[in-house]
């Protein structure tokens, strides 16, 4: 096995509340006191059913926004108590997925160097890095790195930094947990605001981990996929489309409606920086990891770069399954991958391929690539 720094484990976990997207238009507006803004129903309706979600799982509850109507009202100060909620609540979807990424890797705890520990919701001091660190029962002199308030493309960020540091430090096992709930931005409906609604439709919570390493030891672990390169861009002419402001009424999110056609636009270039190193040119060669922001983002990016329909089928499974979890998408897909993979008797983790690409993308817009390289299955 190369130097490369590679993926050992994965886990990942949801809160128990299920919602079904056919449900969640009443549930919706029964839970912010909106059935009266029939018209606004009708149109998110729409939404949720061209999503192609079928289901996600969300940390709030109808008992939760009960107790406490401004998380559900618009526009109502309710920072404090999102807050609440939250601090506590990444740390312990992160956990559950920790413990199941250490408990694949069969590895002590000890032997974790680093941490890094990725969310958008939570801010906090000590951090969620500090808890993780804490109720994981981790080495108190764990090297740790926070990241707050990022957003989708995080995935291929903790992933760039996680394989720097396994390459250049001898023996350094990273932890990453990437834990995202979405308590920080539900709020009702607005007739102004449509792409708020767009977000209450889409998002789902859910926290991944995984455990990253060099020169891993092949009698005790097990490599998944290989990190080959990575790699971060803006997109041109993309200024403001996404962005996400924490104000005293939450994070607000705005997403322009050209935001599918930004992305699209600039994907072959990615491929190209990322790819003609190894002399790839045929995306379709490729094993696909992309952050499923929406449906119309991956209809987009198939259509501009010529994609075969089943290289989405993971990222489309996801989404399907879980909704858009920001961050910790990319990793639900590649667990999604390589059981799969495994399921279907493929030669490789990646769908019988051998090299693959990762995207994330965020306010900026800001795309993260990351070139993969799958493992045999024996
Ligand atoms: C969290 C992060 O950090 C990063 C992220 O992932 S950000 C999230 C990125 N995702 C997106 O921007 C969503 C991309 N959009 C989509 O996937 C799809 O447009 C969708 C699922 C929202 C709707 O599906 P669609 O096939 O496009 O249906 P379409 O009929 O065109 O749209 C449904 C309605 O929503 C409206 N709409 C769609 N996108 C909109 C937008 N960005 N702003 C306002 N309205 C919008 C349409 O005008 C339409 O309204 P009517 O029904 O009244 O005509």
């Amino acid at each position: 096995m190369a130097a490369s720094a590679t993926v050992l484990a994965i886990g990942t976990a949801n809160p128990p509340n299920c919602y079904y997207q056919a449900d969640f238009p009443d549930f919706y507006f029964r839970a912010t006191n909106s059935d009266h803004l029939t018209h606004l129903k009708h149109k998110f309706k729409r939404i949720c059913e061209k999503s192609m979600i079928e289901k996600r799982y969300l940390q709030l509850t109808e008992e939760i926004l009960k107790e406490n109507p401004n998380i559900g009202a618009y526009e109502a100060p309710s920072l404090d108590v999102r807050h609440k909620i939250q601090v506590n609540g990444v740390a312990e979807l992160g956990k559950e997925a920790a413990l199941k990424a250490i408990q694949e890797w069969g590895q002590p705890k000890s032997k974790i160097t680093h941490l890094i520990v990725c969310c958008i919701a939570g801010v906090d001091m000590p951090g969620a890095d500090y808890h993780l660190t804490k109720c994981l029962d981790l080495n108190p002199s764990v090297k740790r790195f926070m990241f707050y308030h990022l957003g989708c493309y995080a995935g291929g960020t903790v992933l760039r930094l996680a394989k720097d540091i396994a390459e250049n430090n001898k023996g350094a096992r990273v932890l990453i947990v990437c834990s995202e709930m979405t308590p920080i931005c539900f709020r009702g409906p607005s007739e102004t605001h449509i792409d708020s609604m767009i977000g209450q439709a889409i998002f789902g919570d859910g926290a991944a981990a995984v455990v990253v390493g060099a020169n891993p030891d092949l009698t005790i672990e097990k490599p998944i996929f290989e990190l080959i390169s990575t790699a971060q861009t803006i997109i041109p002419e993309s200024d403001g489309a996404i962005e996400g402001h924490l104000l005293e009424v939450g994070l607000s999110f705005k997403l322009d409606q050209n935001v599918p056609t930004l992305i699209s636009n600039s994907i072959e270039a990615c491929l190209s920086n990322a790819l003609t190193p190894l002399n790839i040119s045929n995306w379709n060669s490729l094993f696909w990891i992309a952050h499923p922001g929406g449906p119309a983002i991956l209809d987009h990016v198939e259509a501009s770069v010529g994609l075969k329909k089943e290289k989405l089928k993971a990222t489309r499974q996801v989404l399907n399954d879980y909704g858009n979890m920001s961050s910790a998408c990319v990793f639900f897909i590649m667990d999604e991958m390589r059981k799969k993979s495994l399921e279907n008797g493929q030669a490789t983790t990646g769908e019988g391929l051998e090299w693959g690409v990762l995207f994330g993308f965020e306010p900026g817009i800001t795309v993260g690539t990351v070139v993969l390289r799958s493992v045999p299955i024996f």
